[in-house]
């Protein structure tokens, strides 16, 4: 027991002390002739001789307890029964668990019954959760001198039943959340489930094709995540890609990620210029958006046959162009977050893909990387990963994705980190 902000002062049968326990026993009786004998309207003492109990307890201490200390520890030795006079105590059975899962003993209860009785360790941390009195009975004298008394071990076994009641209605309060978690649980494992099955998931996405070499990769940082991508052929020789990182994590971003796929999707089928299609999707996202979240895009159409690629991006980090120069961030053509402005313009850029060049488009979970000294991935270590790179499109998501995990050290990344790539492959 820490002694340090405790008060001691011996029991004695004071006009405060008769008020105090007379206020905080339950079912005590001001004013009749009893109140001359305070202590034998606790519950403990309830048709106990007075004279006999206030004689046994002629020595003992009073303790004042600041709300906040501990009167008894886990695994410690003890040597007396606390009786509470007034204010709270907590019995919290796991000292990591929060002070609201303590299990409250109120005034006229016992703590420290059960090592004082066998001689075992300390079985709970008990903390006073507000200011609180209680009384010392050192063990010798409680089980030799007191719970012989006529009455007292009846008391004391209703006493202690009370506050197992209690104790019984936390434990089944937390089983009640366990299993409302666990089932929560079941269904973020099915929406993670259905988050994944809607974006396309080969490697590589058109492996029947010979003229594109296309794959992607999600590494989601939550159960669900909010980024995304995308790549589909809107006519047999328009290939349409996107990318893009919803604000946020878990459940919210996950919703509105899958309104931008769907989205993203039916915008492409109609409209073929990239630009138009992000301002379009800007528009629909702002409509109703009251949680304010936004998301960041990158998005392009190639000619398969040409290899003329346009693409448009709003807050999104630049795509890396790899050719025989070596790796190159693209310029970024104007453009804003989407969901938060309504009307805004965006502008495209173009660039060919030569056979044997490839487009990476990324979210910023993987620039942004932190290593053990919180030093991010950057802009340089992607180039320089992706010039060293002679290979297909799976490959340099592997490589790249080996990369930011050594640059991590292995530890989980704080953020969801996607990756597509997009390769002509060589004639
Ligand atoms: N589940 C529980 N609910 C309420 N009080 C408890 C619970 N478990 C232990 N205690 C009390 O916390 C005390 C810690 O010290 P003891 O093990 O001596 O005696 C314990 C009881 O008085």
């Amino acid at each position: 027991m820490s002694s340090d902000p405790i008060r001691r002062t011996p029991f004695q049968r004071s006009a405060t002390d008769r008020r105090a326990r007379s206020d905080a026993v339950p079912g005590c009786r001001r004013g009749s002739d009893r109140r001359s004998r305070p202590i034998t309207w606790l519950a403990l003492f309830r048709d106990a001789d007075p004279e006999r109990v206030e004689n046994a307890l002629a020595g003992c201490e009073v303790l004042a307890l600041p709300a906040g200390t501990p009167l008894l520890r886990p695994g410690e030795a003890n040597d007396a029964v606390y009786l509470l006079l007034s204010g709270r105590l907590g019995a919290v059975l796991d000292s990591r668990a929060p002070a609201t899962s303590a299990v409250e003993v109120l005034p006229g209860e016992t703590v420290g019954e059960m090592s004082a009785g066998d001689g075992q360790p300390v079985s709970a941390l008990v903390l006073a959760l507000s200011d609180a009195r209680v009384l010392r009975l050192p063990r010798e004298l409680f089980w030799q001198q007191l719970s012989t008394l006529p009455g007292i071990a009846r008391n004391l076994l209703s006493v202690v039943s009370v506050r197992m009641r209690r104790s019984n209605e936390v434990m089944l309060r937390a089983q009640r959340r366990q299993l409302e978690l666990e089932y929560l649980q079941q269904e973020l494992d099915v929406a993670r489930q259905l988050q994944a099955s809607m974006l396309p998931h080969r490697e590589p996405l058109f492996p029947e094709r010979s003229d594109i070499d296309v794959a992607a990769r999600i590494a989601s940082a939550s159960a669900v995540g909010g980024d995304l991508y995308d790549a589909f052929l809107v006519d047999p020789h328009t290939l349409f890609f996107c990318v893009g990182d919803v604000s946020g994590h878990g459940i919210p971003a996950a919703l509105f990620m899958a309104r931008v796929v769907g989205l993203v999707r039916i915008t492409a089928m109609g409209v073929r210029a990239p630009e138009l299609l992000l301002r379009q999707v800007n528009d629909q996202l702002c409509e109703g958006n009251e949680v304010n979240m936004f998301v960041t895009l990158l998005c392009g159409f190639l000619d398969t046959v040409s290899g003329r690629l346009r693409y448009a991006a709003g807050g999104h980090p630049p795509p890396v162009l790899l050719n025989d120069e070596g790796a190159r961030l693209l310029p970024l053509p104007r453009g804003a977050l989407l969901g938060v402005f309504e009307q805004v313009a965006f502008e495209a850029a173009e660039v060919t893909l030569h056979p044997g060049d490839t487009l990476l488009g990324y979210t910023d979970g993987l620039t942004e990387a932190p290593d053990t000294d919180g030093e991010e991935f950057g802009e340089s270590r992607l180039l320089a990963r992706t010039a060293r790179h002679d290979g297909d499109a799976a490959t340099l998501i592997a490589a790249l994705r080996d990369a930011v995990s050594a640059h991590a050290g292995g530890r989980p990344l704080p953020d969801d980190l996607t990756l597509l790539a997009l390769r002509r492959p060589p004639r």
